[in-house]
């Protein structure tokens, strides 16, 4: 298996809860506000608990999630498309969310994967602080790696709250990724289709 995604799967240790939400006090004192006063004392326990959320794809095994396939698929041997999948992360450089959409593409070799598993795989990876262009890597990497499928296309659309809210304020932007792999890499009229069906033909 490749490196970087056994180095995706890894559990690190962590700071305890405390110390993190010590870690929050230390910011609410920094921008000049007391962490005593009753809107802030609970504070560093929201943010902990909404960090938790945030980052829960540290806890999740990428590769244990496609594992499960399915072998009678009436010899289906087209592209399967799940488009539109919501994705919500963070940039690596800021902690400030990114929000758009993942379209996710392969060519089964006999197997199929439950379709949900595809937009689990999105937030395994999503839930943790990325680049876009990592994330976008990430997903395809590992749907290749596990299912061997003849090919795979992820596209991803977001906005990113960094360039939005602070520093160069550009809203109405967003960045386009892609990754695209096997028969999808060598064949253009199968691109076209998949940035058809995931309707970026303008793409
Ligand atoms: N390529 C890429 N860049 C990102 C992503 N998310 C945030 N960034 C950028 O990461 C860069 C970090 O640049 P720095 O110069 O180190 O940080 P900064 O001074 O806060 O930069 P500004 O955002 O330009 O104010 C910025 O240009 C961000 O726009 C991403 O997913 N992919």
């Amino acid at each position: 298996m490749d490196a970087l995604i056994e180095t995706a799967r890894k559990v690190r240790a962590r700071p305890t809860r405390a110390q993190a939400e010590e870690a929050v006090r230390t910011l609410l004192a920094w921008t000049g506000d007391d962490p005593d006063r009753e809107g802030l004392v609970g504070t560093p326990d929201r943010v902990v608990r909404a960090y938790e959320e945030f980052f829960e794809g540290y806890q999740d095994d990428p590769v244990a999630l496609l594992e499960r396939t399915f072998e009678e698929t009436g010899n289906y041997n087209e592209m399967v498309v799940l488009r539109d999948i919501r994705l919500e992360s963070h940039c690596e450089h800021h902690i400030i969310p990114l929000i758009g959409k993942a379209h996710v593409a392969y060519l089964p070799d006999r197997r199929v994967v439950g379709i949900s598993k595809l937009a689990r795989l999105v937030d395994v990876f999503a839930h943790r602080l990325q680049i876009q262009e990592k994330l976008t890597a990430q997903i395809a990497d590992t749907i290749q790696s596990v299912l061997q499928p003849r090919g795979v296309a992820v596209v991803i659309d977001a906005a990113h709250q960094c360039m939005t809210t602070r520093g160069v304020h550009k809203p109405g932007v967003s960045m386009v990724t892609s990754r695209l792999l096997g028969e999808f890499e060598t064949s253009e009229p199968l691109r076209r289709q998949f940035f058809a069906m995931a309707g970026m033909g303008g793409v």
